[in-house]
């Protein structure tokens, strides 16, 4: 039997408990992502949603025709590659516990801040955008911080998914009693770094140790047009930024390079390419072993899980006759991610920026009127 003051104690912490998941929800934090198809059904619909988006995929002629035109083409193919991993995205299945565990963290980190509460808000697929914020007002959130769930900043993902928030409250206005602010790019966070340098670690660790040391580091991100890199999109350096910082955490250990996957469509796409650079280091170069790192993706998917560990680390693998070829795991719910999550939001309130000069500065060469209309909308609203 334990002593009374002990039980009294106990009951006292139960209670306080209770009231606290109960209080009303002062921060929310809206989990910003593409989002997948969670069956295979939704592939149509998700790709006609992409491809139509014209933040996204501009067109150079008939963007109306060609935009739905490559989506019903590309959806037998692609509802293909959903159920040969496991019949839909994983995407929704991770990123709500990533937002789990990320405010069960915050309310012991950031007390004065709490209750905290995600909301996911995908740009292609239910849970939308304007489902996140139908929960927020219905709960009725003090504060939501809209928080990009993309390290690297494009205007192709992280742009769209603002202009969407933006297209949903312009002409109603936020609600009066709502802050809203931005986190919209942390490529260069020290425990992000830590983590992927953690995951790569744990690989290499795995590669027989005389073969070790010659491993190259294949650091994989999804590519962009090369007219969005031309127009100035920020996303190629800040990957190369990540890639650098986690080298660096590593002590330069292995040789290592960045290259580029996930091109869709027949215009010309940021390279080399993974599968090229691949082929090309084991044919021309006799390089036989190799570790690829998802470095722009912070939970797997269809690029992870079919791209390159079906197509490219499997079946190309085995195509080229490789030693040794191991994909690094996405950050997914690794402490050290959770960590890191948690350290972005709470440096974020006590900076009390509400949102960054590098959000509301435009790509020199923009010509989307969305951007100019969303930015400025964004720099007249956000406050914190
Ligand atoms: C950093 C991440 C991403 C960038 C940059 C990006 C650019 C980009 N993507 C398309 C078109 C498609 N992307 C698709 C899937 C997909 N893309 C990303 C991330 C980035 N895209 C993710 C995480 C996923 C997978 C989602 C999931 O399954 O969970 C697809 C659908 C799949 C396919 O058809 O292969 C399309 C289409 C464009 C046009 C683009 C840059 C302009
Ligand atoms: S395309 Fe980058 S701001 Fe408009
Ligand atoms: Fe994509």
């Amino acid at each position: 039997m334990l002593p009374k003051h002990t039980l009294r104690l106990l009951a006292k912490n139960i209670t306080v408990r209770h009231a606290s998941t109960e209080s009303k929800v002062k921060t929310g934090i809206v989990m910003l992502n593409m989002g997948g198809p969670q069956h295979t059904d939704q592939v149509h619909d998700y790709l006609h949603r992409i491809m139509t988006d014209r933040d996204m995929i501009q067109f150079p002629f008939a963007q109306n025709q060609l935009g739905p035109w490559i989506a019903k083409r590309r959806t037998p193919e692609v509802k293909k590659k959903y159920e040969e991993i496991g019949g839909g995205s994983p995407i929704l299945k991770w990123t709500d516990l990533q937002g789990k565990l990320l405010c069960k963290k915050l309310d012991e980190v950031s007390p004065e801040s709490a209750p905290h509460k995600h909301y996911v808000s995908f740009r292609y697929v239910h849970p939308f955008t304007e489902d996140a914020f139908r929960e927020i007002e219905k709960d009725g959130v003090e504060r939501a911080i809209v928080f990009s769930q993309y390290p690297q900043y494009s205007c192709a993902t992280s742009g769209s998914s603002f202009n969407a928030i933006y297209k949903h409250f312009h002409k109603k206005g936020l609600p009066s009693n709502l802050k809203l602010s931005v986190i919209d790019r942390w490529s260069t966070h020290p425990l992000l770094v830590k983590c992927f340098a953690d995951l790569i670690q744990k690989e290499i660790n795995l590669i027989p140790e005389e073969k070790r040391r010659e491993a190259i580091i294949l650091f994989s991100a999804h590519s962009i047009p090369l007219k969005t890199v031309n127009r100035g999109d920020a996303y190629p350096s800040e990957v190369g930024a990540t890639v650098q910082l986690v080298m660096q955490e590593l002590n330069f250990c292995n040789p290592y390079q960045l290259v580029w996957q996930s091109k869709v469509g027949p215009l010309p796409w940021l390279g080399p390419f993974t599968d090229d650079a691949l082929t090309d280091y084991v044919k021309k170069q006799g390089k036989k072993n190799f570790v690829v790192v998802p470095i722009a993706f912070v939970n797997e998917h269809i690029e992870t899980l079919h791209e390159l560990d079906i197509e490219y680390c499997k079946e190309l693998g085995e195509k080229l006759g490789v030693e040794n070829i191991r994909r690094v795991p996405a950050p997914n719910d690794h402490p050290l991610f959770i960590e890191a999550l948690s350290d972005i939001v709470k440096t974020h309130l006590k900076n009390k920026v509400a949102v960054g000069h590098k959000f509301l500065n435009r790509c020199p060469h923009c010509v989307n009127a969305n951007c100019l209309k969303s930015k400025t909308w964004y720099g007249e609203n956000c406050q914190i």
